[in-house]
């Protein structure tokens, strides 16, 4: 039995109780009569057809006559002529009319109607070359198909995820927004006394922003974040010399002090090995009177040393003996590789300081390696313990749900990129940026326009260029030592081989302690010339960018670019070795007449408050030049004979 019953459309029914077949009939009936009436007045039209046709006919008959008769015709024309005449007056009248009205087809725009007639006395050669769709008019309401406007296609904006359009500020006003150690909730009594042992009464506004955001993240200890979900990651870009060192070191060894047992629970990456010593040194200062073990793996040592340093073998077990490990990528990635004492198990907080550097070298897949080793499950009891950890692929409230420990990443960068694209390479978590730049609150980077990241810079730098001159430059870095007196000078160069003849130009004129910092120095050269360099023993540095960044010397009064750097992330760490912590610096950039131009927009353009021109006058270095000239002489000399070695 069907479910349903389907009605059809049988035609009207003229009485319900007739029956199917009858109904039949009657529609057949009526279609045939219909047939026959059509029928009908078909053969009626055809019949006034043939009538017409014969009229016709006999109206050609009477053209034809012979031309005596024409003149008869020719009076009927006489007589129909006014009426003709008057038809093809209103008809030109109406064409006139047509072409005075604006936007007619004189102007070469839309066609109005017009009758068959008008229509065919209006076309022209032109006319008829013309696509028909633009001789039609389009009925009103309707969009005429195939006929296509030059639009102005809408220029596309990129848009930036809200986390990186709309940060956390931090002033970049040092001086003015102190905040007392104690305003800060969550530090040890422990701590804060080491702090003021150190100097430190007062956050830099960096630190007070940035520490308190990462102890939010331990509250619940730290086998899991807050909420039992996996805490975000944290990002901060602030000014160099701001003290981002401290924003981190601080809240890692409050989180950490109170652990167990030990355990690599926080491992900061960075680019150098100075860079590395310099780090270590703060963590293990803070680290000091609490069980916390720091650790280097920077290549100072010997593999064999750094992993004696990192974990020991007692009756077949493994037992770590570093909570905090500072290392340089490369290093570090021999280590995970080469040393099962190092287990990344039990990671809590990975550091990457000077992170858009960090980024760049991604290519050695340094951070994949970690991140493989932190989420690589034990084969013991951990395994199916709370310390069991999955790299999330999605996430989604399934992959959310066990409580695992949580693995947080902290970035940290003067010029941090605002390039989502690169960070993402950092697979970063709900990520939270901390940042001092005001300049692009707003939502959207107008592409062609936006050049290029904008950054903060220091407030107490005053940023100059000189012009000059390729043989002058040597001369101008002995005036601003030995007449302006403007020393200690941090001189930076493009090559180390500049830096080299540089120095040995100084050493010949003499008169000025001076140094260089380069590759061509082995690690413990360098760490000795930069230790001699912050006593004060040497007054002139002369340094390719293996010390522009990071690198923490207390009282650099300026910092001199000798050559002018290719790139704005270069000078703004450069410049950034001098007015530190608040205090006042100077930095000159020397310019050559062809890089002015060029220099001084890309400064602007990354926010710079303003640069100002120094000139020196030529009289001025006319006391120093007749000895320049003699020690260059003498430098031509030295350089063939090293050259000669
Ligand atoms: N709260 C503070 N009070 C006084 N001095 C501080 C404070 N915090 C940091 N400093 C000092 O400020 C200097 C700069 O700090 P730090 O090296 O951390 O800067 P940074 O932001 O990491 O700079 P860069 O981007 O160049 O690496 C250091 O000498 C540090 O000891």
């Amino acid at each position: 039995m069907s479910l349903f019953l389907v009605n059809r459309y049988l035609g009207e029914e003229e009485d319900g109780s007739t029956s199917k077949e009858s109904q039949a009939q009657l529609l057949l009936a009526k279609l045939q009569h219909k047939a026959k009436l059509k029928q009908n007045q078909d053969l009626r039209e055809q019949s006034v057809q043939h009538e017409i046709s014969k009229k016709r006919k006999g109206d050609k008959d009477v053209s034809e006559e012979p031309p005596q008769n024409k003149k008869k015709t020719s009076e009927v024309d006489k007589r129909d002529k006014p009426v003709k005449e008057k038809k093809k007056k209103v008809a030109n009248e109406k064409k006139k009319k047509k072409k005075d009205q604006p936007g007619s087809p004189a102007e070469g725009l839309l066609d109005t109607p017009g009758t068959e007639e008008d229509k065919g006395e209006d076309k022209t050669e032109n006319d008829m070359l013309q696509p028909p769709s633009s001789k039609t008019s389009a009925p009103a309401g309707f969009t005429v198909l195939g006929v296509f406007e030059n639009k102005p296609v809408q220029k596309v904006n990129r848009v930036l995820p809200q986390w990186l359009a709309q940060p956390d500020m931090i002033h970049s006003d040092i001086k003015n927004n102190l905040v007392p150690i104690s305003d800060i909730p969550g530090l040890s009594a422990q701590l804060m006394k080491k702090l003021q042992n150190n100097g430190i009464q007062h956050f830099f506004p960096v630190q007070a922003e940035v520490i308190p955001a990462i102890l939010e993240s331990t509250q619940q200890g730290l086998l899991i974040g807050h909420g039992g979900y996996k805490p975000r990651d944290i990002c901060v870009s602030a000014p160099t010399g701001s003290g981002k060192t401290l924003a981190f070191v601080i809240p890692v060894i409050q989180a950490l002090m109170e652990r167990v047992v030990c355990e690599v629970r926080a491992l900061a990456v960075l680019p150098t090995k100075e860079l590395a010593q310099q780090v270590c040194r703060v963590f293990t200062s803070y680290a000091e009177g609490t069980p916390l073990k720091v650790v280097m793996l920077a290549g100072q040592r010997s593999f064999a040393a750094e992993q004696a340093l990192l974990s020991e073998h007692r009756a077949g077990t493994r037992r770590s003996l570093a909570d905090i490990v500072v290392a340089t990528p490369g290093r570090l990635v021999d280590h995970i590789n080469k040393n099962s004492g190092l287990c990344l198990g039990q990671l809590r907080f990975l550091i990457i300081d000077e992170a858009d550097k960090m980024v760049d070298s991604m290519h050695q897949s340094w951070l994949s390696q970690v991140v493989k080793a932190a989420y690589r499950s034990g084969s013991g009891p951990e395994a199916v313990s709370i310390f069991r950890r999955t790299e999330p692929v999605y996430i989604t409230a399934a992959s959310l749900s066990p409580p695992q420990m949580p693995l947080q990443k902290l970035l940290f960068s003067a010029t941090l990129t605002q390039n989502p694209e690169k960070l993402q390479q950092l697979g970063l978590h709900q990520p939270r940026l901390f940042s001092s730049v005001h300049s692009q609150s707003d939502t959207t980077l107008d592409a062609p326009t936006q050049k290029q990241d904008r950054f903060d810079f220091p407030q107490g730098l005053t940023e100059y260029y000189v012009p000059c001159t390729l043989s002058k430059k040597p001369l101008l870095v002995l005036h601003f030592i030995l007449r302006m007196k403007l020393s200690p000078i941090l001189c930076f160069t493009n090559s180390r081989e500049t830096a080299h003849r540089l120095l040995l130009l100084v050493q010949l004129f003499g008169g000025v302690p001076a140094a260089e910092f380069s590759s061509r120095l082995s690690p413990g050269e360098r760490k000795k010339t930069l230790k001699e360099f912050e006593q004060g023993k040497i007054q002139l540095l002369i340094s390719t960018d293996a010390a522009a960044r990071g690198i923490d010397i207390n009282g650099v009064k300026c910092v001199v670019n000798y050559d002018a750097p290719q790139y704005i992330r270069t000078y703004i760490h450069r410049i950034g070795r001098t007015a530190r912590a608040g205090k006042a610096g100077l930095a000159f950039t020397f310019l050559l007449g062809v890089q002015e131009k060029n220099f001084l927009q890309m400064v602007t353009e990354a926010g710079s408050p303003g640069i100002q021109k120094q000139i020196v006058k030529p009289e001025n270095l006319k006391s120093l030049e007749a000895r320049y000239q003699h020690t260059l002489q003498e430098l031509a000399v030295v350089i063939k004979e090293e050259e000669a070695k």
